[in-house]
């Protein structure tokens, strides 16, 4: 069935496609190119089975009108510096355990089935799907975005997104790539839709229901639907979870969970890897280099792109001081999720989490002064940054990967999960998520693994592991704090600069890690976690630990790795 008319089931909504756009039409002195303009986009949207009679529904409304519909309608308020604060509702994270995909005959053979990837029939999705459009309906403002998923038009998607609330509309102009007037004028059929329903529960007795909350992909129709959750997160997430699957499988390219920078000076570009809350954001806004993006790229057989047209940054503990692009990016715009403010000056208090730790900002990728735009570069990265944050504060604060071990670290993905991000993850909780990205995974990790090796090899990439996490000690003991940032991004400035490939380096036994003996900017017993370490016995008994961890969660991937990687990590 082709979107148009899968958009026709839509039913009964829409007015006009900017509604602003309307009372020009209607106004005999209206600008004629603005006239024509809306006349193309009504045709368009009536040919695509709209009865415009019932529903006002916004395309592409401008942020302008989504703060004043959003403010009006869903209590968002405008904070000091002009962005719009909204509340995610009950959910302030993402809901993986209801993350399904559905199981039918082109996913059936790709998708690695298993925890991560529930299986839903196709069936239930429908009835999903019904009831989220259902609810749509219900509605008396209804908003379209339509913009596009990756920088480069090769391997680019187009996204409609069909919402119920200004904050998701608002939210996803930020994070899709915006098209302009003609490319919106002639954006044709979506490539992917998500129905987003999220004020509207899932029926929990409908079959492979286990919550109130659903959200869902179908790679047939190419759709999602969300039901039961209001986290924006879940949107852009969803659009990386497509692409995940779209990259590898439809044009051959690597799509990663990772950031990208481009050095002002020599053009290098570096990617670095990291589940949630690792560092990826917060390590890529560097004044030296320009921002490719901070979440999701593709490496493609000509360089690197962006998929998205935003940063969603984590707002708990910002300061000016400490991340100013960042902190300076939180203006008209900008969308503050979950951000408690002082109720006479509108200012967001960082340090409440009262809401919940995972306290989000969503701007659209230009609000940070260096960022590269168009975000795509005709580059090959040079180096590669793995981030973890290790809770255990085993792992050196940096280490330098040989291509095997590149591999292994990859694979197994260890990091911790951070307070908020998933439901009910109230501590940084050691994980492996493997390919840095678990929960957005759609094949086998494999495919991701060898991709990456041999781009890796073919371009002669470094590669770092950063553990932005605890040293000295454990999470939660005396002793263990997590690395101050200023440390680590003098340690990532000495990857950029070239320092780091010229310093001596020593082996770190058991996980066999090569690390610096100095780093300038950086307190050289710092470096090794022996020695920041005052409490010895406690510290080789959790690198045991860890260690043990490690070779229990690699297992799964043993039989199909080369004998190189298996051999290359933690050997007790
Ligand atoms: N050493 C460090 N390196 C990076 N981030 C750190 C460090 N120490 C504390 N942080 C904090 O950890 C969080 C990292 O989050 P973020 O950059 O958004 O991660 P990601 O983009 O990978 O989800 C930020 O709130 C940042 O201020
Ligand atoms: C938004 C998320 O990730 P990140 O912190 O990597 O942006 C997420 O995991 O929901
Ligand atoms: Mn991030």
């Amino acid at each position: 069935m082709s979107a148009t008319s899968r958009l026709r089931q839509l039913g009964t909504p829409y007015v006009t496609p900017h509604i602003l756009h309307k009372s020009y039409a209607q106004d005999a002195d209206a600008d004629d190119d603005t006239v024509h303009l809306v006349g193309k986009q009504i045709e368009y949207f009536s040919q695509a089975g709209f009865d415009m009679s019932k529903l006002t529904l916004k395309r592409n409304a401008s942020p302008a009108q989504l703060y004043e519909d959003a403010i009006r309608n869903e209590g968002a308020i405008i904070s000091s510096s002009g962005a719009l604060i909204n509340f995610s509702g009950k959910k302030t994270g993402r809901s993986p355990k209801d993350k399904r995909i559905v199981f039918e005959e082109t996913s059936k053979d790709n998708v690695w089935w298993g925890s991560v990837n529930i299986k839903m029939d196709e069936h239930t999705f429908e009835i999903n799907r019904e009831r989220a459009i259902d609810y749509l309906n219900t509605r008396d403002l209804v908003y379209v975005f339509d913009g596009f998923a990756g920088w480069d038009p090769r391997y680019r998607i187009k996204v409609r997104v069909v919402c119920a609330r200004a904050y998701h509309a608002l939210f996803m102009n930020n994070m899709l790539i915006r098209p302009t007037e003609e490319e919106l004028a002639n954006f044709g059929e979506p490539d992917f839709i998500i129905y987003n329903a999220g004020q509207f529960p899932a029926n929990r007795f409908t079959k492979g229901m286990s919550s109130t909350t659903s959200v869902e992909i179908n790679f047939k129709r190419m759709e999602m639907v969300i039901l039961g959750t209001e986290y924006a997160g879940e949107m852009k997430k969803g659009v990386f979870s497509v692409m995940h699957y779209l990259q590898p499988v439809k044009f051959g390219q690597l799509s990663l969970h990772s950031s990208a920078n481009v050095g002002i000076e020599n053009g290098d570009v570096t990617l670095f890897f990291g589940l949630s809350g690792t560092g990826k954001t917060t390590l890529s806004a560097d004044p030296r280099r320009q921002l490719i993006g901070d979440d999701e790229h593709v490496w493609s057989d000509k360089g690197v792109f962006n998929i998205e047209g935003g940063c969603y940054a984590k707002c708990i503990g910002l300061s000016a001081e400490k991340e100013p692009e960042i902190f300076n990016a939180i203006r008209f715009g900008s969308i503050l999720e979950n951000v408690v403010y002082d109720p006479i000056t509108r200012k967001p208090d960082y340090d409440d989490v009262s809401i919940t730790e995972n306290t989000r900002c969503a701007y659209p990728i230009d609000y940070i002064p260096n960022a590269h735009v168009p975000s795509v570069v005709d580059r090959q990265p040079s180096n590669i940054i793995m981030l973890t944050c290790d809770a255990f504060g085993v792992l050196p604060p940096v280490s330098r990967l040989t291509p095997a071990q590149a591999s292994y670290h990859f694979l197994a993905g260890y990091t911790s999960k951070t307070p908020g991000t998933e439901d009910g993850v109230l501590e940084p909780i050691p994980t492996f998520s493997t390919c840095y990205s678990a929960p957005f995974l759609v094949l086998h990790p494999n495919r991701y693994a060898s991709m990456l090796a041999e781009r890796m090899a073919k371009h002669n990439v470094n590669c770092w592991l950063i553990n932005t996490g605890w040293t000295g000690g454990r999470f939660g003991s005396p002793a263990g704090r997590r690395c101050p940032l200023k440390f680590t991004r003098a340690i990532v400035d000495s990857v950029h600069n070239g320092t780091l490939a010229q310093v001596e380096f020593e082996r770190f036994e058991v996980f066999n890690l090569d690390i610096p003996t100095s780093v300038p900017g950086v307190p050289s017993e710092l470096l090794n976690p022996s020695h920041a370490w005052t409490d010895k016995e406690a510290f080789a008994r959790e690198v045991r630990k860890l260690a043990g961890m490690f070779i229990k969660a690699f297992a799964v991937y043993e039989n199909d790795v080369d004998v190189s990687v298996r051999a290359a990590g933690p050997q007790v």
